[in-house]
């Protein structure tokens, strides 16, 4: 057989991409989905708009490529994490829209589980801190207020998952309700250390085991597509959440290797071998793929906003026409004349984790231009990712020696040499930039043998471009204070208002 199929369904679109033993692609086929904005902090998406665009998409590759379903081995799907779907199980209809990882609905609740002293015994257990983005408390919400759900719940009729599960669900024709460890670890349900879901846990935020999904490892074949999908039964057999499946993909599998994927957040993973160390500075601690028998570990920073600030520069500032465009933008200025932008539309995750935090862009004069404000809203990317990576360095008691970068914005030469200025180490951009999606088909292959093991797929990983840092010290030290500076007054806006 000659492909491995990856599926990943990512915040913003669909793709289906083909990969052949060596790591080539042999076609890519995407959609993009709607995002539901029904009020202020709430982000949902139809799951079912998702599903049909993910089998659409794979459809669309093998035929536009010409590609027979008998020539691939297995598929393997990653996917934007901790989204949260409810589902009937007879019917397989989801219950409500899916309630997205930027969604905030749950801050409330948040505050409340923290104010009850929950921080360190679910920081413990999980390796996450409490903050609306995982899924736990998304689905307590789902089941509050759908009426009638948690009697459902409670006779077993209704079914919960990530986007992982849910796929696996109607790929499976219903056969299946899994997910994987690394998707598991961002329900704030999942035990890192038992690698199963936490009875204390569910109890706490009274979600029914019966919803839950049967936990599996990332590399292994969960079962089949269903014949009518694809034109054959085709062995399902690697799943992973993006950021981890993009850490694997990156061949970050030796402690303190890192990453930063640029999409619509970025999220920046460390590998820290197979002990889940706890943070001492707000990051995450989560699983890491790898070839190993031992679960692996890696340190997580996640931020919201990255690529969706260059969306807004699109769409709601209209200054630019396609995404593309900001790196014109913004080299039409020599830098952003002391102007910063903190790009918390959607709050701040790592390492501030402030959900009432909203965007601010301070430094303003008679004088600024779009091409400033494009200017700082990419640096105000790169500026996230340096404090993530200060304060995992702090805590894995190391400095990264490099930064590999995937993800749609890493495409962008200005944001990447900035970053490199910024964090004062090289960055590094593989030839393949879909490293997401690679490392779902590598999960998947070796599942099924199209790779023989580790070292065949890490074989595969070539550098396309290394951005070295030239910026003085002294400059980098007094733009990084001046950021501090825009930070704070973007942090806790919205509770300021009542
Ligand atoms: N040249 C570019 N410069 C900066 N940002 C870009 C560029 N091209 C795409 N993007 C941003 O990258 C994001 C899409 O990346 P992608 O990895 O597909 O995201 P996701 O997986 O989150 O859907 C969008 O938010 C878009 O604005
Ligand atoms: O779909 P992406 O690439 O924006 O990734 C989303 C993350 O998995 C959310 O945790």
């Amino acid at each position: 057989m000659k492909y491995i199929l990856a599926f990943d369904q990512g915040t913003t679109s669909s793709r289906a991409i083909l990969f052949d033993n060596a790591g080539q692609m042999g076609g890519v086929a995407s959609k993009e989905h709607r995002q539901i904005f029904p009020s202020s902090g709430w982000v949902e998406h139809d799951a079912v708009e998702i599903w049909e665009a993910q089998r659409d998409v794979a459809r669309r590759v093998l035929k536009e490529n010409q590609i027979d379903a008998d020539d691939i081995a297995a598929i393997g799907i990653t996917n934007q994490r901790e989204t949260t779907v409810l589902w009937d199980r007879k019917t397989g209809e989801p219950l409500h829209n899916a309630i997205v990882w930027q969604d905030r609905r749950t801050a409330e609740y948040c505050d409340h589980l923290r104010q009850e002293g929950h921080a360190a015994s679910i920081a413990e257990k999980t390796g996450l801190v409490i903050d609306p983005y995982f899924s736990g408390t998304k689905l307590r919400w789902l089941l509050d207020q759908i009426p009638d759900a948690r009697e459902r719940a409670d006779r077993g009729e209704l079914a919960f998952g990530t986007v992982d599960s849910w796929l696996l669900w109607k790929l499976s024709d219903g056969q299946l309700h899994v997910t994987d460890v690394s998707n598991a670890s961002r329900t704030m349900l999942f035990n890192l250390q038992t690698q199963s879901w936490d009875e204390d846990l569910l109890n706490l935020l009274e979600i029914p085991a019966s919803v839950l999904p049967e936990v599996r490892p990332s590399s292994c074949v969960y079962g089949e597509c269903s014949p009518e999908i694809l034109g054959r039964p085709i062995p399902l057999a690697g799943c992973a959440g993006d950021q981890h499946a993009a850490l694997f993909g990156q061949n970050c599998t030796k402690h303190g290797m890192a990453k930063n994927t640029y999409g619509t957040g970025c999220f920046v993973l460390m590998n820290i071998g197979d002990e889940a160390v706890s943070s001492k500075c707000n990051l995450l601690t989560t699983i890491a793929c790898s070839g190993e028998p031992k679960p692996q570990f890696a340190l997580e920073g996640s931020i919201f906003t990255a690529g969706s600030a260059v969306q807004w520069l699109r769409d709601g500032l209209g200054v630019i026409e396609s995404s593309a465009d900001v790196m014109s933008l913004a080299e039409s200025v020599p830098d952003t004349g002391d102007c910063y932008l903190v790009p918390a539309f959607a709050g701040l995750g790592a390492p501030h984790w402030d959900p009432y935090a909203r965007g601010v862009l301070v430094g303003i004069s008679g004088g600024t231009t779009a091409g400033h404000i494009a200017r700082a809203t990419l640096e105000g990317i790169a500026f996230q990712v340096a404090d993530v990576l200060e304060a995992m360095s702090e805590d894995a008691g190391l400095s990264v020696r490099e930064l590999r970068v995937d993800g749609g914005a890493s495409v962008n030469d200005l944001l990447m040499q900035f970053q490199a200025d910024i964090l004062q180490v090289p960055v590094v951009r593989p030839k393949v930039i879909e490293t997401t999606a690679i490392g779902a088909a590598f999960l998947a292959g070796l599942a099924v043998g199209f790779w023989k093991g580790i070292d065949e797929v890490e074989s595969i990983w070539k550098s396309e471009r290394v951005f070295e840092p030239s910026m003085p010290a002294a400059d980098v030290s007094r733009r990084r204070e001046r950021w501090r500076q825009a930070v704070e007054r973007s942090r806790g806006w919205q509770q300021h208002e009542s």
